[in-house]
């Protein structure tokens, strides 16, 4: 496909112009850097520069110079005029526009953030900044191929038709398209046969095409097609789009998609696993005719910068991401979808502690637009604001061509017991047989990686911790070591007990998905079984290809940690084994019973999603908690009705709000005084309570000892104002850090 040609048909996206403001040359201007700063810098506006408000520019700062972004006039400035500096230079980048602006303004003051900081995510990529670069192209000469001296391969004669479309493409471009090495085309070129010319160092998306027709929507899914697209284009909504596993959410946000690409505007998708995500890509460009930009972890810088400017230049009209996409700078944004909205990846813990979600709907607020929050189990703060009308809630209550929810049996592993050293009950076992013999596929679900959790000797009963870490160490067989999963030490599994020095005495203690591939392995030996987890899958291509070997049946079992629970759509996929359904509830976080009701409907949906039904099977000691009850009756709303209810009894998220903080350093007595002068000076009054300071769940992490504070609140109390009050009472001496954490997620 000429990516060119379709790149003509429609004019990029731009800004629209009311929102641009131009700054009068020689003025005073602000200038927001990217840097943990009290806030935005004057600067003098050379009177030869033409810039408006969110140009990004060049300045001094100190002996060196620093991108930044021009933030406003500056009208209270008391930098006198022989001190005031000028700014360097202009970058050859559109402008921040607006609404990022007023987005990088709220963040930071949600979450208490030096401005600076939250600007940083938003200027990730340096090199995006610097002037555009050119890059080799090529395309056919007008010269016959028998006129050449060298031989006409198959594979030359396949360049050669590809690189006739009348377009230069660089060499990767060119020789994926012909499906050859990059070699023949330089072979070619120094033939004479292609002819080369610099392009822009820039990448082509094909637009996404917005009139190729949908799949035929099932009752349920029109209804709420038609509220999603009647929200597209009309400013700002928030839709919660609430079905059961399989039920069509995604056909149904393309909808939206669609309406909001035919209006010329971009869309963001934010996806909590992007890497994995390999069968979103593909329908997307099934049903849209092309890709989507893709924004995570897993780019090369150069991907990054491309990425970026496309974006920034309004080329890139849809872009699949993770939580950082949310921080690029659109011109022309049109609508955000948060799928999977109650993932809590969406929450960033290092750095500026935000949740994507929140801010999804926020940036959607500033922008004027709609944001459609998707998920078969939505989180209680969602389902709070559809409740209190504040989100618009739209329901699909049934899978897709009349396919059936799965059965969930509950299985009580203090009846049905495993044997000595094993883990699978009886009754799951026989579930695993008569499934493969039926030639089907089943998901073994463990949440934990490695081979066991913990290991102790067995003579003195010395258990091996992470030397940085309040944390054990975690057997892993495949890679023969010692893993902390915290701060990532290795060490070999050492020979002697470093307590009672006995050789030879360490016993691995639980499961973990290795010890239960040794455990499937003797139950099924002749089943093909793969064991999927972040040490497996490094990426989107391994994603890739495990998708497709469970897609063309090369897999019998999977057994698998929360990276195979969500998402994915495998017909043939239809016993689900979850080893121990009660992990999740140990820790006992507020949130523990709604997550694990999550991750077990989630990898519970993954069961019987086509013709074939599906059966899942929780092994639990507590099969009478109202989780599993829930679980096993299907009876979600209940469920979590009584967890609203809990919530509100005690005051607790998504009613009362918290925020947490967090005093670490390496001297643990300075770590200790700094947080208890924080505990003296804690806010009182109505609504209001402070707990701790205490040691955290994680008193140690990557050699920093940790203390907690949590302040829990009213809903009516701002949490910020009483925080930053609190704060500014306390000098915290500069080895310490203070970690501000609003509305938490994790306790650790
Ligand atoms: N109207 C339709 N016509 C044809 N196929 C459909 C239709 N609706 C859904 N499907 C198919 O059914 C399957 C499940 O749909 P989809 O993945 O959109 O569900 P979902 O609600 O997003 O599921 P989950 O929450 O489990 O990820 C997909 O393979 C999808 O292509
Ligand atoms: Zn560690």
């Amino acid at each position: 496909m000429p990516p060119s040609a379709a790149n003509s048909a429609t004019p990029p996206a731009s800004q629209p112009a009311g929102d641009r403001v131009m700054v009068e040359p020689g003025a005073r201007v602000k200038v927001l850097i990217p840097l943990p700063l009290d806030g935005a810098y004057d600067y003098r506006l050379p009177i030869d520069m033409v810039a408006e408000i969110g140009s990004f520019v060049v300045v001094p700062l100190g002996n060196r110079l620093v991108a930044g972004v021009i933030w406003g006039e500056s009208t209270d400035s008391d930098v006198p005029e022989d001190k005031l500096r000028e700014i360097s230079g202009l970058l050859e980048v559109p402008p921040l526009p607006k609404a990022n602006r007023a987005f990088v303004e709220w963040l930071a003051a949600y979450y208490l953030s030096p401005p600076g900081n939250v600007l940083r995510m938003a200027m990730s990529v340096a090199s995006a900044l610097e002037p555009p670069t050119t890059r080799p192209a090529y395309r056919r000469a007008d010269i016959a191929l028998d006129a050449l001296e060298i031989r006409p391969t198959a594979a030359r004669k396949r360049v050669l038709e590809v690189a006739s479309d009348g377009f230069a493409h660089p060499a990767s471009e060119l020789a994926s398209m012909a499906g050859v090495s990059s070699s023949v085309i330089k072979g070619l070129a120094e033939a004479g046969a292609l002819e080369v010319m610099q392009v822009p160092d820039q990448a082509r998306w094909t637009p996404p095409d917005p009139n190729l027709p949908g799949p035929e929507l099932s009752g349920d899914q029109k209804i709420a097609a038609d509220q999603v697209v009647a929200a597209a284009n009309e400013g700002f909504s928030v839709t919660l789009l609430d079905g059961v596993t399989g039920s069509g959410k995604t056909e149904v946000y393309f909808e939206a998609i669609a309406a909001t690409l035919a209006a010329g505007k971009q869309v963001l998708v934010l996806l909590p696993e992007i890497a994995l995500s390999s069968q979103w890509l593909a329908r997307f460009e099934q049903r849209f005719g092309a890709a989507p930009a893709e924004w995570h972890s897993d780019l090369t810088q150069g991907q990054r910068r491309r990425t970026w400017r496309g974006i920034a230049e309004g080329r890139a009209r849809i872009v699949v991401g993770a939580r950082s996409a949310l921080h690029l700078p659109y011109p022309n944004l049109g609508l955000i979808v948060v799928d999977e909205e109650h993932e809590t990846a969406f929450k960033q813990e290092d750095g500026v502690a935000y949740h994507a979600r929140d801010m999804a709907v926020l940036r959607a607020r500033l922008a004027e637009i709609p944001v459609i929050l998707v998920s078969a189990t939505p989180s209680l703060e969602s389902l709070l604001n559809a409740k209190e009308g504040r989100y618009q809630l739209l329901h699909l209550p049934n899978r897709h061509a009349g396919a059936t929810m799965p059965t969930v049996e509950l299985i009580d592993i203090t009846k049905d017991k495993p044997g000595r050293q094993q883990w699978l009950t009886p009754t799951l076992r026989k579930a695993l047989e008569d499934n493969l013999a039926a030639g089907e596929q089943s998901l073994l679900f463990l949440n934990r990686r490695g081979y066991a959790p913990l290991t102790l000797c067995r003579t003195c009963g010395h258990r091996l911790a992470c030397p940085n870490c309040s944390a054990w160490l975690v057997e892993h067989r495949f890679t023969r070591s010692l893993q902390c999963h915290h701060c990532g030490f290795t060490t070999g599994v050492p020979k002697h007990c470093p307590s009672c020095d006995d050789t030879d005495s360490f016993a691995a203690c639980g499961p973990g998905v290795e010890r239960m591939l040794e455990e499937a392995t003797l139950l099924l030996p002749d089943a093909r079984i793969e064991v999927v987890t972040s040490d497996t899958i490094r990426g989107p291509l391994q994603a890739a290809a495990f998708v497709e070997r469970m897609e063309n049946g090369e897999i019998d079992v999977v057994i698998g940690t929360q990276i195979v629970a969500k998402g994915y759509h495998f017909p043939r996929l239809t016993l689900v084994g979850v080893v121990d359904a009660d992990l999740g509830l140990n820790g006992g976080d507020l949130r523990a019973g709604e997550r694990t009701y999550q991750l077990m409907y989630q990898v519970a949906g993954r069961a019987g999603r086509e013709g074939l039904p599906g059966r899942v099977m929780l092994q639990t000691a507590s099969p009478t908690v109202p989780v599993m009850q829930a679980l096993a009756r299907h009876d979600r709303d209940g469920f979590l009705e009584a967890e609203l209810k809990m919530r509100e009894e005690f005051d607790f998220p998504p009613y009362g709000r918290l925020a947490a903080l967090i005093v670490s350093g390496q001297d643990e007595g300075l770590v200790d005084r700094v947080a208890q002068a924080i505990g003296r000076a804690a806010p009182h009054g109505k609504g209001l309570t402070v707990l701790g300071p205490a040691p955290a769940p994680l008193a140690l992490l990557r050699g920093r000892y940790r203390r907690r504070l949590l302040l829990k609140t009213s809903r009516e109390v701002s949490v910020q104002k009483v925080l930053a009050d609190w704060l500014g009472k306390v000098q915290i001496p500069n080895p310490i850090r203070l970690q501000v954490d609003v509305d938490p997620y994790s306790f650790l």
